[in-house]
């Protein structure tokens, strides 16, 4: 009987630039004058040019002609998924109300459910693309898109599935986040335990239908308490998803450490975090993912304790956090200059923030974020000499080719 010849992967031979790796045993994981072997969708080998195995065979060879290759962006933070817009609130902002009082008259969040539901399916899945096509031209090649405009069974479904549909339209692996406890919705106005026992009979249904990957939640005075969110997350937990959560990002609420006891992926946002949420998070293997666009944006004042959150070892993602309200760039390099320049992270610390760390918050840590063998071809080809020039522009960015999972993707940006 004859044995059915194997057949490998195809493999491709991509070299002539300088690799920044983010494997974290050097800095930068740099490879100058790097190459990268895929075999199908997977990278096989990196290293130097000058080491490639003797005799290796490929099936096809790529000059990247110079510049700089850094793993895929990974945005592990946004809300894509809304209609409308708030730049009114915006210039209220300006005039002197605060985040928290136009959200207690009935704006903010709530202002953007009701542009969101009375939108079309087609009108956000559009508005929706169009954003995610943002990110990607500037090397984002995994994106979590949270729900959170919706907040009813139906309305958090349609954003979970225009969420997906990203995924299905875009060469972009796309995490989806079930965050229906962003806001109470006003048909459970003053009912906010109602609320959360509605959400908890919801998300089997959400998850049966494969809309979720991880539920979150915004722990604040002006949203949910810790206990509620308790209640969600052991719900959440009970299905097998992991959470995630908005915490201390306008007071310490103590979220942080509640969402530690539930082995949270990440905790977001932290202007607020104490001592104690710092040794949560180190205790509990919690990536922080801090936002400088919505502290940026809501002009605030009080820094998170980066370092603390250094010293104490915990991972340090960046996100863009894109929202209509408290965030609405798409731009993860600009994210990375003010993380340096408001935050004080290291060029390289915002690099690794928006890869290894991210990853880290998304639980793909594994197979993405770096540039390494197994993990997936995702990568950013950058007109740069070195990578610290990611963080140092702000305002415009240097070109940037994307490949994802071995494929470039620049004609579907064309
Ligand atoms: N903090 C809560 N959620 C969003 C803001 C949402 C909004 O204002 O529409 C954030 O991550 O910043
Ligand atoms: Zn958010």
């Amino acid at each position: 009987m004859n044995t059915p010849a194997v057949r490998r992967p195809n493999r491709a031979l991509w070299r002539g630039a300088h690799l920044a790796t983010l494997s974290p045993d050097s800095p930068w994981g740099w490879i100058p004058d790097g190459a990268i072997v895929t075999e199908g969708e997977r990278i096989a080998w990196v290293g130097p040019a000058a080491a490639l195995p003797a005799g290796l065979a490929v099936d096809a060879e790529q000059d990247w002609g110079g510049g700089v290759v850094t793993p895929g962006l990974i945005d592990c933070h946004t809300h894509l998924v809304y209609g409308g817009n708030r730049a009114r609130e915006f210039e209220l902002r300006l005039q002197g109300a605060s985040y928290e009082e136009i959200a207690r008259a009935g704006g903010g969040i709530r202002s953007t459910v009701q542009a969101t539901r009375s939108a079309s399916d087609a009108a956000l899945l559009d508005a929706t693309l169009a954003r995610a096509r943002v990110l990607l031209r500037e090397g984002v090649t995994t994106v979590e898109i949270k729900s959170g405009y919706g907040l009813s069974q139906a309305d958090e479904a349609r954003c979970l599935r225009v969420a997906r549909a990203v995924g299905e339209r875009l060469p972009m692996t796309v995490r989806t986040t079930a965050l229906g406890a962003h806001a109470l919705p006003p048909e459970f106005a003053g009912r906010a335990d109602d609320y959360i026992d509605a959400l908890c009979d919801w998300l089997p249904g959400w998850q049966a239908e494969g809309l979720v990957d991880a539920v979150d939640g915004f722990c604040e005075a002006i949203a949910f308490s810790p206990a509620q969110i308790d209640r969600l997350f052991s719900r959440a937990r009970a299905l097998g998803l992991p959470v995630k959560l908005h915490a201390e990002q306008l007071s310490d609420s103590g979220g942080t450490a509640l969402a530690c006891r539930h082995q949270a992926l990440s905790c977001d946002h932290l202007e607020h975090l104490d001592a104690a949420g710092v040794q949560a998070l180190a205790t509990a293997g919690t990536v922080a993912v801090l936002l400088p666009g919505a502290y940026y944006f809501l002009r605030d004042t009080q820094l998170p304790p980066v370092a603390a959150l250094r010293a104490a070892g915990v991972p340090i993602a960046l996100a863009t956090d894109h929202n209509p309200g408290t965030s609405p760039t798409l731009s993860p390099l600009l994210m990375m200059n003010m993380a340096c320049t408001l935050f004080r992270l290291t060029p390289e610390e915002a690099l690794a923030g928006f890869t290894r760390h991210a990853a880290q918050a998304l639980g793909l840590h594994a197979h993405l974020g770096q540039l390494t063998p197994g993990r997936q071809a995702d990568w950013a080809h950058w007109a740069v000499d070195h990578p610290n020039e990611l963080a140092y522009r702000f305002g415009h960015a240097p070109v940037c080719r994307v490949v994802r999972a071995g494929q470039p993707v620049q004609e579907v940006l064309a």
